[in-house]
């Protein structure tokens, strides 16, 4: 199968090079000029936790899109910000029959894609995994998060799509290449779990530049936090998704306890605020608040959060400099 990865960043680096390990044929494709020919010329390095360092070589690694040419599937993930733009720019990756799913955090995606393809050709799913790129053709990260028994779930979002043998295949092919992976009926369910995350630790931690685990272990940060949680868990149960929010909010403290103290995780959007970038935080908690108000829910915290960081991301030349 001819897999297109379009955003071969720190995640899209990760997947693709499983999808290759499992025997795929990959092509990245990606503006970043200096890490796409390091990994055209000397393959992805990886250092992945409990494995072995390795590198793979991977199909072709490319900024133009052409050069790919049309791939049976695409998976997108560029930031959620970049997704309409992305699809624009490196149309020749998508051909009549091109499959395409977003891996990407947060919601919004999906609706993006419907704009340009049909619904019997679009996926969407869940990364429980992280990747940092490290340096030009270098990642760290993990395929699937320790408590987690998967690294990824996705689904077609018609499920009696005649495109579904590629879903299948795409399972089986992660699974060879070593990344956990679940071609699931419970997609949507899982989103919302993983949203609940991202809406904690992404802004929050992105406007005080912190890891997570040391976010949570402020005590008013922690009261943050915990309505941040509340509040995702409302909308959600709203939207016919539930989530109960103590069991939520209990499972969280319990994960985070397990993190040593002298670990550092951050999040994507720690990683765009230092590099002074615009931020995925319209697909998180804006996202969240967004669908509290077709339901009638309110969501205070997440709109502090939402505005903060839309404030931040638009005025990063404006910031006290002494
Ligand atoms: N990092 C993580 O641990 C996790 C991330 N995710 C999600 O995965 C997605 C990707 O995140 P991540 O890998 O961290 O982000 P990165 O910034 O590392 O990678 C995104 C890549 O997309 C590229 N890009 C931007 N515009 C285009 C375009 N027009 N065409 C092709 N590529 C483009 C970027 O290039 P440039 O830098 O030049 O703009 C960048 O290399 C996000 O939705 C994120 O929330 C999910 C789970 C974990
Ligand atoms: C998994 C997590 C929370 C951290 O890698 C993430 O999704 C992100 O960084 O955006």
């Amino acid at each position: 199968m001819k897999i297109g990865i379009l955003g071969a960043g720190a995640m899209g680096s990760l997947v693709g090079a499983h999808l290759m390990k499992g025997g795929a044929e990959v092509y990245f494709v990606d503006p970043y000029v200096q890490h796409m020919q390091a990994v055209e010329q000397e393959g992805l390095h990886m250092e992945l936790e409990e494995q072995e360092e390795e590198t793979v070589k991977i199909t072709m690694a490319t900024s133009d899109a052409s050069k790919a040419g049309a791939c049976d599937l695409v998976i997108l993930l560029v930031k959620g910000m970049n997704t309409r733009s992305s699809i624009e720019a490196n149309r020749e990756l998508f051909g009549e029959d091109t499959v395409v799913i977003s891996l990407q955090n947060g919601l919004g995606n999906v609706e993006i894609l419907k704009e340009f393809f049909s619904a019997g050709q679009i996926g969407y799913g869940v990364l429980k995994a992280s990747a940092t790129l490290r340096a030009p053709g270098r990642i760290a990260g993990r395929v699937k998060f320790p408590y987690s028994p998967k690294g990824v779930w996705f689904s077609p979002l018609e499920k009696d799509t005649p495109y579904r043998h590629l879903f299948v295949e795409m399972e089986k092919i992660l699974e060879r290449g070593g990344f956990p992976a679940a071609l699931s009926e419970q997609t949507e369910a899982i989103m919302w779990d993983k949203l609940f995350i991202n809406v904690l630790y992404n802004a929050p931690c992105a406007l005080v530049q912190l890891a997570g685990e040391d976010f949570m272990r402020h005590e008013e940060g922690r009261k943050l936090l915990k309505e941040l949680a509340r509040e995702v868990c409302e909308v959600a149960t709203a939207k016919g998704v539930p989530m109960d929010a103590e069991e939520y909010w209990k499972k969280e403290r319990e994960n985070m306890a397990q993190v040593p103290l002298d670990e550092h995780h951050f999040t994507s959007t720690v990683l765009d605020v230092y590099k002074q970038r615009k931020t995925e935080v319209e697909f998180l908690n804006g996202a969240v608040c967004r669908e509290g108000k077709k339901y009638g829910i309110p969501t205070p915290y997440n709109e502090a959060v939402y505005y903060l960081l839309r404030v931040r991301e638009d005025t990063y030349d404006l910031m006290f400099e002494g």
